[in-house]
């Protein structure tokens, strides 16, 4: 491991009753870096972070987190690392200033700690509010405050923003982003595009196996995909003819418009051509690309 390589495992194997959920898993992630970790339904997002955080012991698979041993320093890893889940939880009935109490003094962390994290994270004002009467972006907000008061190197999120108001995601990514200037690590598991366009580099994993990694140009690149966009007065119609012409991969409706994805540029045109319509060249999505490797992941394990 290098200084400035927070996350270094290779191998990451676990099984839960004989069942491989997790296979093999290689994941680098350098300091500061904001690192995204996407893939379909239960494909093994979150048992990684719990045994990168040191809350799960691998199978098999060894590796450094933050400069400590995987394996035999799981304390010391849990101690550095900030991890929020994704159905994250509080007092309910105690304000927002006693439910940070609380965790400082899991912490052993000083009272000025409390105030700190609420002046830094914009709750000072409403610090005597009761959690459980908090909006989906305020809970949020106080599950992250909750989760780096103790000032970690490395911050573990699962899917940190599902259900929550775009306005209030975006504030979030603000303070992301700005932990990451600061020297902190982010690796954050989600389901949004968007939001794995912010991150620096993207993790795509699928049935346990991590299938692609890379900066978000990099990965849509490397899908060689090729998008045509097709205008129609019927567009209904001609995505149902479309999809099944030979060639063509996804077919998907933006407004009146068909994005047209294949990994053939001569053959897409030509089914084009058949239905008498011409496309224009489109920018292939991040979307299409973790479509395309889902399938071909699909392929793999049947
Ligand atoms: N403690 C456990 N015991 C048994 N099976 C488990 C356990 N934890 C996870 N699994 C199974 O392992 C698989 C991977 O789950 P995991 O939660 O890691 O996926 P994920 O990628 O985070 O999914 P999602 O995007 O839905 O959150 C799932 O099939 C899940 O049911």
């Amino acid at each position: 491991m290098t200084a400035a390589t927070a996350i270094d495992v290779t191998g990451l194997t676990k099984s839960f009753g004989g069942r491989r959920v997790v296979d093999n898993v290689a994941l680098r992630v350098a300091k500061g870096e904001i690192a995204g970790f996407l893939g379909p339904n239960g494909s093994g997002k979150t048992t990684c972070i719990r045994m990168i955080c040191g809350l799960l012991t691998p199978d098999a698979g060894s590796g450094t987190v933050l400069g400590l041993d995987l394996r035999r320093q799981q304390r010391a890893i849990r101690r550095q690392v900030g991890y929020m889940t994704q159905k994250f939880s509080f007092y309910e009935d105690l304000s927002i200033e006693e439910n940070l109490a609380f965790v400082a003094g899991l912490y052993g962390l000083p009272r000025q700690a409390v105030r700190d994290t609420l002046e830094d994270l914009g709750l000072t004002s409403r610090r005597t509010q009761l959690a459980g009467s908090l909006s989906g972006g305020w809970k949020q907000r106080l599950a992250l405050a909750a989760c780096i008061m103790h000032q970690p190197r490395l911050l573990l999120l699962d899917e940190p923003t599902a259900g929550v108001d775009p306005k209030a995601r975006r504030q979030f990514w603000d303070e992301i982003h700005a932990r990451a200037l600061g020297g902190m690590t982010v690796l954050v598991s989600t389901h949004y595009m968007d939001e794995a366009e912010r991150c620096h580099r993207i993790n795509y994993i699928a049935y346990g196996r991590l299938v692609v990694s890379g900066s978000v140009a990099e990965v849509i690149a490397g899908a060689g995909l090729v998008t045509l966009t097709v205008r129609s007065a019927r567009p209904g119609a001609l995505a149902e003819r479309l999809r099944r012409a030979p060639g063509v991969g996804q077919v998907e409706p933006f407004g009146t418009a068909l994005h047209v994805t294949g990994t053939d540029r001569a053959q897409l045109e030509a089914a084009l051509a058949a239905e008498g319509v011409t496309g224009q060249p489109a920018e292939t999505s991040l979307e299409d690309v973790f479509i395309r490797l889902m399938e071909l992941s699909e392929d793999n394990v049947r």
